[in-house]
C-alpha cells in the first residue's frame, strides 16, 4: 500500500503535523494518550513526557477523546472549555482496516495570543450579532397594552371593550379612524392580548412603501428574481410574521394590483415569493387600519369589494378626539407623564385656562396633534405650569367663546375658522380658509409637509402648489 508519506523523512513528520494542526492529541481505544504535541502541552501547563501514556481525562479537562475512541462518532467544531477559555475542537475516530483503533483531536489556535486575537474578533462579531438580534426581536414585539390606552368616555370605553373582547380570536380586524386617533396603539394592544402575543408583530405602512417595492416587502423574492435583488433572496414580512400578527397600516392606500395579491394570501393562506414557483404556507392574523372611507372607495372602484369583506370581519371604529372631549384632560396628563420622561422634567402641570382651551379645540390631528402641542409647550416652558402663552399661535388665537365651541362641536369643523364679520367675496374667504388650514396642518405636524398633506387629504403636488400660492414656506 502506498502511504504517500514514505518519501518524507521521518524526522519531518512531527513538524508537518504541528504545522497542520495547532494542538493535537492522539489516544488509543482506551483513551490513553499516544501522542500530544508541545503546543498543546504548553497550553495545558504540562510537558509531553508527563502527558504521554496517561488517560486523556487526567491531562485535558472536559475532554471527550476517550468517548470518540469508543463510539467512532466524529465531533466537528465543538466548543471545548479549557483553562477558562472556550476553544474550538475537532475530534475524529481513527479507523484502521475497518476497525476503530483510537481517536485524533485537534484544538484550534497555536498560542494564547492568537486565541485572544480571535476571541476579540469573534466577541465583537457576537456582540454585534446579539445587538441586531435583540433589536429585531424588539422591533417584532408589540409595545402597547390596553391599559396604556387612555380614555374614560363612554364611546372610548365601548371601543376598548370591543377590541379587548375580539383580541383572543383569529379573525381579521379592520381599524377605522382619523389620523392620530390611536389605530396603531389598538393594533398593538389587540396582538398583545391574543394567544399570539409572544410571536412576531410586524407593521407595514402601505402608504410609505413605493408601489414597486410593496410586493417584495410583503412576500419576499427568490435569488436573482430581478436586477438588484439581494443574493440568496429575501424573506417577505408575511413570512417574518408567521404565527403572529401583521398590521397593515393605511390599507386604503394599497394599490389595486397589490390588493388582489393580498386577497389571494388571505384566501389561500400561502404566499409566493417573487420569482418563486412554490407556495409557502403562512399563518398570520391580519389587522388592517385606515383613515379613509373604504366603503366609498369600494363604490368608486378604488378598493376591491371582496378584500374589503375579508378584512372587515371585525370592524372597530376609533372615535376622534373631538367626539370624546371629556377625555382631553386625562389624555393630556398621560401624555405629559410620557413627555416628562422623554425630556427629563418633573411636576409639569396645565393651567386651567389651558385645559379649557384644549377642550375648545376640535383636534383634526387628534391625539398626535395634542401630543405635539404639549411637546412644544414643554420645550418653551421655563417653570412648571403650562399656560396659554406656551401654546402654538393657532390655539392661543382661539376665543374662549362657549357658543362658538358648541357650534363647532356640532359641525365637527375646526374652531379656528370663525365666521367673517363682514361679507367678503367667496373666493377670498375660501382662500383664507385654505391658507389657515394649511398653516394649522403644518403646525400640527411640526412642519412635516408630507404629513400635513395627508392630514388635509390632498396630494403632495397640490399641497406644494397651494403653499406656493399662499406664500407659505
Ligand atoms: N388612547 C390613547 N392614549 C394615549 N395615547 C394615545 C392614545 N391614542 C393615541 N395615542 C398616542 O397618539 C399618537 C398617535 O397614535 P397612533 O399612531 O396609534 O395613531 P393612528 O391612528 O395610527 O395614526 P395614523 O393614521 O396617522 O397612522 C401616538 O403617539 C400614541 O401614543
Amino acid at each position: 500500500m502506498n502511504l504517500g508519506m514514505e518519501g518524507i523523512p521521518y524526522n519531518w513528520h512531527e513538524q508537518i503535523i504541528n504545522l497542520l494542526a495547532e494542538r493535537i492529541v492522539v489516544v488509543d481505544r482506551d483513551g490513553i494518550i499516544l501522542y500530544i504535541n508541545e503546543a498543546y502541552c504548553e497550553f495545558l501547563g504540562t510537558t509531553v513526557e508527563e502527558a504521554i501514556n496517561r488517560p486523556v481525562q487526567d491531562v485535558i479537562e472536559n475532554t471527550r477523546m476517550h468517548i470518540i475512541a469508543k463510539t467512532g462518532q466524529k465531533e466537528l467544531a465543538a466548543v471545548h472549555p479549557i483553562n477558562g477559555s472556550e476553544m474550538v475542537a475537532n475530534r475524529f475516530p481513527l479507523v484502521v482496516n475497518g476497525e476503530i483503533v483510537g481517536a485524533l483531536g485537534t484544538v484550534m489556535f497555536r498560542n494564547p495570543e492568537e486565541w485572544r486575537m480571535y476571541k476579540t474578533k469573534i466577541q465583537n462579531l457576537a456582540e454585534e450579532l446579539n445587538y441586531y438580534k435583540t433589536k429585531v426581536e424588539k422591533d417584532l414585539k408589540s409595545k402597547y397594552h390596553f391599559n396604556g390606552l387612555i380614555g374614560n368616555s363612554p364611546t372610548f370605553l365601548a371601543t376598548k371593550k370591543l377590541a379587548e373582547r375580539i383580541s383572543a380570536n383569529n379573525s381579521s380586524v379592520l381599524l377605522i379612524g382619523e389620523s392620530g386617533t390611536g389605530k396603531e396603539l389598538f393594533a398593538h394592544a389587540i396582538h398583545n392580548n391574543s394567544m399570539r402575543s409572544s410571536l412576531p408583530f410586524v407593521t407595514i405602512n402601505c402608504a410609505s412603501i413605493p408601489e414597486h417595492l410593496l410586493e417584495s416587502e410583503l412576500f419576499g423574492y427568490e435569488d436573482g428574481a430581478f436586477t438588484g435583488a439581494k443574493k440568496g433572496g429575501k424573506k417577505g414580512q408575511f413570512q417574518v410574521a408567521n404565527n403572529g400578527t401583521i398590521f397593515l397600516d393605511e390599507i386604503g392606500d394599497m394599490p389595486l394590483a397589490m390588493q388582489s395579491k393580498l386577497l389571494r394570501v388571505l384566501q389561500e393562506k400561502e404566499i409566493q415569493r417573487i420569482g418563486g414557483q412554490k407556495s409557502i404556507a403562512v399563518d398570520v392574523r391580519i389587522i388592517a387600519a385606515t383613515h379613509r372611507d373604504l366603503e366609498k372607495m369600494v363604490e368608486e372602484g378604488k378598493f376591491r369589494q371582496d378584500l374589503y369583506y375579508r378584512l372587515n370581519v371585525i370592524k372597530i371604529e376609533i372615535p376622534p378626539l373631538r367626539k370624546r372631549k371629556e377625555d382631553i384632560p386625562l389624555i393630556s396628563l398621560g401624555l405629559l407623564k410620557k413627555l416628562e420622561g422623554i425630556f427629563y422634567r418633573k411636576g409639569i402641570e396645565l393651567s386651567s385656562d389651558v385645559i379649557k382651551r384644549l377642550m375648545q379645540h376640535t383636534w383634526p390631528g387628534n391625539i398626535r396633534e395634542l401630543e405635539n402641542v404639549l411637546e412644544r409647550a414643554i420645550n418653551v416652558l421655563d417653570g412648571k405650569i403650562i399656560d396659554l402663552a406656551h401654546l402654538p399661535l393657532y390655539l392661543r388665537d382661539l376665543e374662549l367663546d362657549n357658543t362658538c365651541v358648541k357650534e363647532t362641536n356640532k359641525e365637527n369643523k375646526p374652531s379656528t375658522i370663525k365666521p367673517p364679520l363682514q361679507v367678503q367675496p367667496l373666493k377670498e374667504t375660501l382662500a383664507k380658509v385654505e391658507k389657515d388650514s394649511i398653516l394649522q396642518a403644518l403646525d400640527v405636524t411640526n412642519g412635516n409637509k408630507q404629513e400635513a398633506a395627508k392630514l388635509l387629504e390632498i396630494g403632495k403636488t397640490s399641497f406644494y402648489e397651494k403653499c406656493k400660492l399662499y406664500g407659505i414656506n
